[in-house]
């Protein structure tokens, strides 16, 4: 069993507690601007800033944090979308974070969880997130197709997320055009920026989607070399709840977009 196999099976524990609860996390519905968008159009690396507690590989980073804060730093540093981690067990986040969070801030609003069944995608919404992420190890072709589809039915924007490029190929058969290089193997936790190197080879930048690079960035070194690779965005959680200087730390990783995008 893997840290991803762990995950699924408390996921598909807390889907059949959602089926039956109806007790739902609601958020004013504010209408938040593509980040596909944002994103394909910038010309400098935009950063998803992550509101993270603690994780399966690092335990816990930012236990105390307060996510209306954070979200508010990331915001007036210029984040292009925040990400908020939803899990609990392994990540001590909430749907209450992600409301508390959609109400302060209105830009794109990432729903950070692992899911498996339209009824978390219901959830991310109603809780105010404008996009959801899929993550392609952890789903069939079958259910990456039938989640894509549930969530741009609602009106959200997907960010899939792939490791290889086996799963890139996947990621481009649903038509996925926010796709995410997770740099951290979610199997094994081991991190390389090369991962992203990999898949930005083969990644088809002129078919209007664009590359975001995932785990890993430790500060505007990083940044630099990931712009190179054509990548639009990163996301960023450790490397931000640990800062001190948030803002500083941030506008530092907004560097020129050097690599061949578009
Ligand atoms: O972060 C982990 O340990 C982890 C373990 C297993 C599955 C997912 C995991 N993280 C989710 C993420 O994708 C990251 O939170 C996100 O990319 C930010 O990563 P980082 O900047 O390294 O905190």
């Amino acid at each position: 069993m893997t840290i991803l196999d762990d995950i699924i099976a408390q996921k598909r524990f807390e889907v059949a507690e959602m089926r039956a609860d109806d007790k739902v996390v609601h958020s004013r519905n504010i209408l938040r601007p593509s980040l596909f968008k944002r994103l394909y159009e910038a010309s400098h690396l935009q950063v998803i800033a992550e509101m993270k507690r603690a994780s399966p590989s690092k335990g816990l980073i930012a236990g105390g944090a307060n996510p209306v804060e954070q979200a508010s730093a990331y915001f007036n540093a210029g984040a292009a979308c925040i990400s908020v981690l939803t899990d609990k067990t392994f990540f001590k986040g909430s749907f209450n974070d992600l409301a508390a969070v959609a109400e302060v801030v209105p830009i794109p609003l990432l729903c950070k969880d692992f899911m498996i069944d339209p009824i978390q995608i219901d959830r991310a919404k109603a809780a105010g997130a404008s996009v959801i992420l899929l993550i392609v190890a952890a789903l069939n072709d079958e259910e990456l197709t039938g989640l894509y589809s549930y969530a741009t039915g609602l009106g959200l924007e997907v960010l899939v997320e792939v490791h290889d490029v086996e799963e890139l190929k996947r990621a481009l058969a649903v038509d996925a055009k926010l796709i995410g290089v997770n740099n951290r193997d979610l199997r094994t936790f081991e991190v390389d920026l090369a991962r992203t190197e990999e898949i930005s080879a083969v990644f088809p930048f002129g078919e209007q989607r664009v590359l975001i690079s995932e785990s890993g960035i430790t500060g505007r070194v990083d940044a630099e070399r990931i712009s190179g690779m054509g990548a639009k965005a990163i996301l960023v959680g450790e490397t931000l709840m640990r800062s001190g200087t948030i803002e500083d730390t941030l506008r530092s990783m907004q560097v020129e977009v050097t690599g061949l995008s578009r």
